[in-house]
C-alpha cells in the first residue's frame, strides 16, 4: 500500500471488471473512531459509510483530522475508540489484510526522485512481489499516459505528471479501495481534470476512492462527500443533500466592486444575515432563517446599480455556515479557522 508500499505479501491481482456487487457489503463502514495525540482528541467518534464502487469526497479544514482518519481506515494508525470495517476486514485486528487491498496516495509525493518512472513503478512492482511485474509496470505506464515518459527522472517531473505516477504506483497491485490525500494539491486545472477523469475511470471499473480535497469542484465530482471539522463528522451526502441540509437562504446579488463593498460592510453582522462573502462581481448573502434573512436585505433591495437574485446556496456557502456551528468553531485544537 502507498505509493511507497510497505513490504507485503504477495497480492493476488483482483480485476475490477464494471460496477462493484452491491452484495459485498460497503467498502468502508466505520463507527465512533475516535484518535487522541497526547492530551488531544484530533478524531472524535467519527462514524462514516462509503459504498463499492463510490467516489467518496471527504473535506473539511485543515487540521480536521481528514490524514488521520483516513490512517485509521486503512491499517496504519491504531484507533483509540471505535470499530468498523474495512473491505469486510475488521480495522483494528486484521489492518494487514486491508494494507494489500488498499492503495495509499499520501498528501506529499514519496516516490524517488532520482529514479525513474519505469524505476518506481518496478521498484513498487517488486516491494508488493507482483507475478507479472513487467506486464503490469507496462499497464499501468499506458493507463496514466506514462509510457512516453517512462525513462524521465522522476524529480524532473511536473506537479501535475508527478500525482501521475503516484496514482500509477498505488494501482499496480489492483487494489479494491484507494485512498487518495489531496492528491491534486498545487497541480493546474487542466492535470487536475485529467487526474479526475481517471479517478472516475478507475471507480467505473469497480475500484472505490476516498479521496480528500479542498476544492470544491473537485467535491462536485464525487458521488457523496462528507466533511469534517475539528475531528468530527458534520455533514454527509450528495452534494445536493448537504447544500439542503444546511437549511441556508441565500441571496446573489451583482453589481459594480466599490459598491457591493459598502453593502458587505452594511450587511455583515446584521441580525438573520449569517454570511456575507463576495465571489467575483457577485455578493452571496445567506442566514439560516429566511424570513429574518430577508428582512435584513429588504432596505437594500430599491438600491440603484444592484441586482438581487434569490439563489441556491453554493457547496462553499453550506461548508463555511458548517464551520460557524462546529462544536470548536473559533478555539479548536489548531486554532485555525480556515475553511477549504
Ligand atoms: N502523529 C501526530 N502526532 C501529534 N499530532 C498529530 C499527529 N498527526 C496529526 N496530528 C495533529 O492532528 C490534527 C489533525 O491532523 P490531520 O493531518 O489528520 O488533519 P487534516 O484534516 O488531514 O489536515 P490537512 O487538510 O491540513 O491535511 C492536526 O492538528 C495535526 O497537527
Amino acid at each position: 500500500m502507498s505509493a511507497v508500499p510497505s513490504p507485503v505479501s504477495p497480492v493476488s491481482p483482483v480485476s475490477p471488471s464494471g460496477p462493484a456487487p452491491a452484495s459485498l457489503g460497503p467498502a468502508v463502514s466505520v463507527r465512533g473512531l475516535t484518535k487522541r495525540f497526547g492530551p488531544r482528541v484530533v478524531v472524535n467518534g467519527f462514524s462514516l459509510d462509503v459504498a463499492r464502487g463510490e467516489i467518496h469526497g471527504f473535506l473539511g479544514p485543515n487540521g480536521s483530522g481528514k490524514t488521520t482518519t483516513l490512517r485509521m481506515l486503512c491499517g496504519l494508525l491504531h484507533p483509540d475508540g471505535g470499530q468498523g470495517t474495512c473491505l469486510g476486514h475488521d480495522i483494528v485486528k486484521d489492518s494487514w489484510a486491508i494494507k494489500r487491498q488498499v492503495g495509499y496516495m499520501t498528501q506529499r509525493f514519496s516516490l524517488y526522485e532520482d529514479l525513474t518512472i519505469r524505476e518506481n513503478l518496478e521498484f513498487v512492482a517488486r516491494l508488493h512481489a507482483l507475478p507479472d511485474r513487467r506486464q503490469r509496470v507496462a499497464q499501468a505506464l499506458d493507463r496514466l499516459g506514462l509510457a512516453g515518459r517512462r525513462t524521465q527522472l522522476a524529480g524532473t517531473l511536473s506537479g501535475g505528471w508527478k500525482q501521475r505516477l503516484a496514482l500509477a504506483a498505488c494501482i499496480l497491485h489492483n487494489p479494491k479501495l484507494l485512498l487518495l490525500d489531496e492528491p491534486t494539491a498545487g497541480v493546474d486545472p487542466k492535470a487536475r481534470r485529467e487526474f479526475w477523469n481517471e479517478i472516475h475511470q478507475l471507480a467505473a471499473d469497480g475500484m472505490t476512492v476516498l479521496v480528500s480535497t479542498h476544492y470544491m469542484d473537485e467535491a462536485e465530482r464525487c458521488h457523496r462527500i462528507a466533511y469534517m471539522a475539528y475531528g468530527h463528522l458534520l455533514a454527509q451526502g450528495t452534494v445536493d443533500e448537504v447544500v439542503a441540509a444546511s437549511g441556508l437562504s441565500t441571496w446573489h446579488v451583482e453589481g459594480a466592486g466599490a459598491t457591493l463593498n459598502r453593502l458587505a460592510l452594511a450587511l455583515e453582522g446584521r441580525p438573520g444575515v449569517a454570511m456575507v462573502a463576495p465571489f467575483g462581481a457577485t455578493l452571496h448573502v445567506s442566514g439560516p432563517d429566511g424570513p429574518a434573512l430577508d428582512q435584513a436585505v429588504f432596505q437594500y433591495q430599491d438600491q440603484p446599480g444592484l441586482a438581487w437574485r434569490r439563489d441556491h446556496p453554493t457547496l462553499e456557502d453550506a461548508f463555511i455556515h458548517l464551520m460557524a456551528r462546529a462544536p470548536d468553531s473559533g478555539q479548536g485544537p489548531q486554532g485555525k479557522g480556515g475553511v477549504s
